[in-house]
């Protein structure tokens, strides 16, 4: 991974704008990370005014956790202002697999806005490939085909960079694939730590022209910070706490302790 002081630098001193149109259940812990990154997040929904906000914006997140057709007009709206803007794109497609209305707003979206990144769980980018999986509700569910397959082939048709999440994360732009074994299964046991991860991401891609690396280093420091926040639990110490405490590492996290802890690997 590239230039990671001067990426985590960046974000700091330059604290770029994060729109997010998200759901309403990780809405305020995507606020949080992205501050706690170094980015400023702002969560607005108003069809009517996507095109101003994102004229503020230095990314774009959508995450279809909590999708309606009213908010769907708008993510469509401030998907077209972004990408005429050439701001960067994160879609999170969560839940796409599990409902027809998901999976085909989905492809409308699909269609209509040009993503540079899209990161989600591996049943979610299986439905978004054509494959059916055994989703259930936001959670990942058994898939027929390896993440790193799929990766490789969402990546290549829609022309962007993909990171799929689990055991082991896997990022791919189509030419390159890597594997992070960071992580610690603790992190699916709080809801929206796949959504946080899509705001860190945004915060690096606002600040770089790279949307591959922008992905590893957004997930290599989700994961991270859950392996790290775990660690530090102590006795009669649960998933409340932990909540906290990956809050605590995402704030804390450094280049030093990323690098020190990293273990990715290209395939
Ligand atoms: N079995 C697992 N073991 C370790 N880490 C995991 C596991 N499953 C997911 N993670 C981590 O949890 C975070 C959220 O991933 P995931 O649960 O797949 O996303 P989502 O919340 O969108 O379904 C990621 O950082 C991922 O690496
Ligand atoms: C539980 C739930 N229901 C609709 S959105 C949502 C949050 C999903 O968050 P994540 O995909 O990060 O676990
Ligand atoms: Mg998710």
């Amino acid at each position: 991974m590239n230039n990671i002081k001067e990426l985590f630098n960046r974000v700091k001193e330059s604290k770029p704008l994060i729109h997010h149109i998200t759901n309403t259940v990780t809405i305020n812990d995507c606020a949080n990370v992205t501050l706690a990154i170094g980015g400023s997040p702002v969560m607005a929904t108003e069809t009517n005014e996507m095109e101003e906000m994102i004229q503020l914006a230095d990314a774009l997140v959508i995450n279809f956790g909590t999708i309606h057709e009213q908010v769907f007009e708008s993510m469509i709206r401030a998907g077209g202002a972004a990408n005429r803007k050439g701001i960067p794109v994160i879609f999170d497609p969560v839940g796409v697999g599990a409902t027809s209305f998901r999976t085909s707003k989905s492809q409308i979206l699909l269609d209509q806005v040009k993503m540079d990144i899209i990161r989600g769980n591996v049943s979610e980018l299986h439905a978004l490939i054509g494959g059916s999986s055994q989703t259930k509700g936001v959670d990942a569910g058994e898939v027929s085909v390896s993440p790193i397959e799929i990766a490789n082939r969402a990546a290549v048709k829609y022309k962007c960079s993909i990171g799929i999440s689990g055991k082991e994360d896997v990022i791919s732009d189509g030419k390159r694939t890597f594997i992070l074994q960071n992580g610690d299964e603790i992190l699916t046991k709080i809801t929206g730590t796949g959504c946080m991860s899509g705001s860190i991401i945004a915060s690096f891609a606002a600040v770089s022209e790279d949307p591959l690396n922008a992905t590893m280093v957004g997930m290599s420091v989700m994961s991270i910070a859950g392996q790290r926040a775990k660690q530090h639990l102590k006795l009669n110490e649960g998933l409340g706490t932990f909540k906290a405490k990956l809050i605590d590492e995402i704030d804390l996290m450094n280049a030093e302790t990323f690098n020190l802890e990293v273990r990715i690997h290209e395939y």
